[in-house]
């Protein structure tokens, strides 16, 4: 872990949270022998591609002084736990479909004494319409999850009035943005800026969005619709 902390380090990611980002690291690597967790377990690889990429939103400026933030599809964590260890003022929500995720993260911030987050289990495009979560987050999140077409449609129902979308993208970017417009629309989001976030030479991008009005009531659709005929496509 000693090129992790390094790496992290000459970033200027202060040394208190560099340590825990560590421990998390090795955590990960410990469990991912008997669970799948992720395929990037080289330490370098593991500071580029999981934790300087996760904590982009923070480097751009993208993020407020206090608030809720939600991070949909977190995974092992990504990029919700490096966020949510570098700015402990924010209150966090890790959601993921799944009970075993949930579980690690829940695992995780035990371990870790992180006391800013709360690891939710359940499906976005349900909890989205619920009272306790409907409008609630002032600023959304999103990694690895699904197009960009598919990820507002799941999403933005937890924006407040105000509040952000991040959706975390690649090399498709542009490609993506342009096909999600009028999902976009539909959804009363307001493209604010596609940023640069590259790391280490790679192509990634953090897409924000502003929740400027109420979507109609029929969105989100179930699940299977939302990937069948995404907002602006042709059905598949
Ligand atoms: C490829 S993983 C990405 C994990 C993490 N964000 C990352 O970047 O490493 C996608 C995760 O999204 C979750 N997911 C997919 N659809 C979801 C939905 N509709 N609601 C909640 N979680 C979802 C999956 O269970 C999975 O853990």
């Amino acid at each position: 872990m000693d090129k992790l902390r390094e790496i992290l380090l000459a970033e200027d990611v202060e040394a208190e949270a560099v340590q825990k980002m560590e421990e998390y690291a090795k955590i990960i690597l410990e469990t991912n022998k008997t669970m799948n967790l992720t395929r990037i377990t080289e330490p370098a690889e593991m500071a580029h591609k999981h934790f300087l990429d996760s904590l982009a939103p923070a480097r751009l400026g993208l993020l407020p002084e206090r608030g809720a933030v939600l991070d949909v599809g977190s995974g092992a964590g990504f990029p919700g736990i490096p966020l949510a260890i570098l700015r402990p003022e924010l209150e966090w929500t890790l959601l993921d479909a799944q009970r075993k995720k949930v579980d690690f993260i829940t695992m995780c911030v035990d371990r870790l004494g992180i006391t800013n987050v709360r690891a939710l289990q359940g499906r976005a495009e349900e909890l989205s319409r619920t009272q306790d979560f409907h409008g609630k987050f002032d600023i959304v999140a999103s990694r690895a999850v699904a197009s960009l077409s598919v990820l507002l449609e799941l999403c933005t129902g937890f924006c407040r009035l105000g509040g952000k979308f991040l959706a975390y993208k690649g090399a498709e970017t542009q490609a993506e943005t342009e096909e999600a417009k009028e999902a976009a629309k539909a959804l009363g989001m307001r493209l604010l800026g596609i940023y640069d976030a590259a790391v280490a030479g790679q192509s990634h991008w953090i897409v924000a969005y502003e929740k400027i009005k109420e979507a109609p009531a029929k969105y989100p659709r179930a699940f299977a619709k939302i990937k069948a005929a995404p907002i602006g496509l042709r059905k598949k």
